[in-house]
């Protein structure tokens, strides 16, 4: 049972995550095997009870003796337990309805985004993203505009870091990107087509995602990062875990084939393996949401590295939500997000050279501890800069 709740409650925690990899069929076998187990244990302990009280009757025949008032007393208890334990029982089914009706309700929603209408997108297909007037709102708090007409195109093979305040919508705009949401008004483009028309399913083939925390499944390093990829052979799987700077891995006892929970590693650590997930996809799209918390100085460079080499490429599109100026310096392009707009962009060093500009205003507290002269994204001072939001 301990083993079926807890698969449940890590796919339904980390929803989005299993959503993104469209590792849904991947969860229900996972869970099915589980509820498997736990009907065929239930099933051989009903066997076994049933064997154990029913067997009393063979000896009940024959005249009344003290043996035979010996046995009748023997089995008025076993009756007695007998119809203890079916209340029981009989409770245990009404608290299962009770938690079954809440479970049903949530399997018979129906999605506000289906995940299969729409036309399939080819996952190795590359494009132009353009976001086109954007306005946009959550469903659940309605009348408070997180984006008003938000405009940013990102070129094939260009990063773009999205710098603003916390809480200024850059986590909406990736959640949009994936279509958790649709805007309330604007659209996004890819390659000149509106993502609407793709099957969301498809369409999030094409983007892999590194979110602020990313979620580890209980399982082996090697199933973690081939989350979504139940196909990926051990030698990708390697691969993708060198390209993210993984060497910790390499460093356990058992390898790729250690156990881990969902805590279990360093944040540094599950960012990297987090990004050893998403190019395991090998997406046309990244779409990274960088660690709030600050990572120690190490871990923060590894990390960074790893994202330098996907830049450096130019294979894939990535779109950067960026705190720390060692990431964003690393950026092709700065957009800085202000009340839902984007009100400048350009390069690390045309914005930071620039005394009146809005992105040295927002990063002020960062900057300072820097001689801008010095601002060179390989600038040691600039890795261990801490997080300003
Ligand atoms: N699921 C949601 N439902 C309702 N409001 C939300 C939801 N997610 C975020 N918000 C709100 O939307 C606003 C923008 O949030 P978002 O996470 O996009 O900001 P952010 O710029 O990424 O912040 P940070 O830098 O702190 O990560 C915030 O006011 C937040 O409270």
């Amino acid at each position: 049972m301990g083993e079926m709740t807890k698969v449940a409650s890590e796919a339904l925690a980390a929803l989005r995550t299993v959503q993104a990899y469209n590792a849904n069929g991947q969860e229900e076998k996972k869970f099915h095997e589980r509820v498997t187990t736990v009907l065929s244990l239930a099933r051989k302990e009903a066997v076994a009870s049933a064997i154990f009280f029913g067997s009393g009757t063979l000896v009940s025949n024959g005249a009344i003796s003290v043996g035979d008032l010996t046995s009748l007393l023997l089995y008025t208890v076993y009756v007695g337990s007998g119809l203890q334990m079916l209340t029981s029982f009989f409770s245990s089914i009404m608290r299962g309805v009770g938690a079954g009706t809440r479970i049903f309700e949530l399997l018979d929603r129906n999605p506000a985004i289906p995940p299969e209408t729409g036309i399939p997108v080819s996952s190795t297909r590359h494009g132009q993203i353009k976001f086109e007037g954007i306005h946009f709102e959550y469903p659940s708090r309605r009348g408070v505009e997180i984006l008003k007409d938000f405009n940013l195109d990102i070129g094939v093979g260009e990063s773009v870091a999205i710098v603003g305040k916390s809480g200024g919508g850059k986590s909406s705009i990736h959640s949009l990107l994936l279509r958790y949401y649709d805007p309330v008004k604007g659209k996004i483009t890819f390659d000149g087509q509106d993502i609407r028309e793709f099957s969301a399913t498809s369409w999030r083939n094409v983007i892999g995602i590194v979110p602020q925390d990313p979620v580890l499944f209980t399982g082996t390093i090697a199933s973690n990062i081939a989350f979504g990829n139940p196909n990926a052979t051990r030698e990708q799987i390697e691969h993708a875990a060198r390209e993210a700077n993984c060497e910790f891995v390499w460093g356990m006892p058992k390898g790729f084939d250690t156990e881990i929970g969902r805590q279990s590693l360093s944040g540094g650590q599950r960012q990297r393996l987090a990004i050893a997930r998403a190019l395991l996809k090998k997406p046309a799209i990244l779409a990274l949401d960088e660690a709030t918390s600050s990572l120690d100085a190490t871990s923060e460079r590894r990390v960074n590295d790893a994202v330098d080499k996907i830049l450096q490429s130019r294979q894939t599109t990535v779109l950067i939500v960026a705190h720390r100026l060692s990431t964003i310096a690393r950026a092709e392009r700065i957009a800085v997000l202000e009340e839902g707009r984007i009100t400048e962009t350009g390069t690390y060093r045309h914005l930071v050279n620039r005394p009146d500009s809005r992105f040295r205003a927002l990063m002020a507290a960062q900057l300072s501890n820097l001689d801008v002269q010095d601002a060179r994204p390989d600038s040691p001072r600039v890795e261990t800069e801490d997080t300003t939001n």
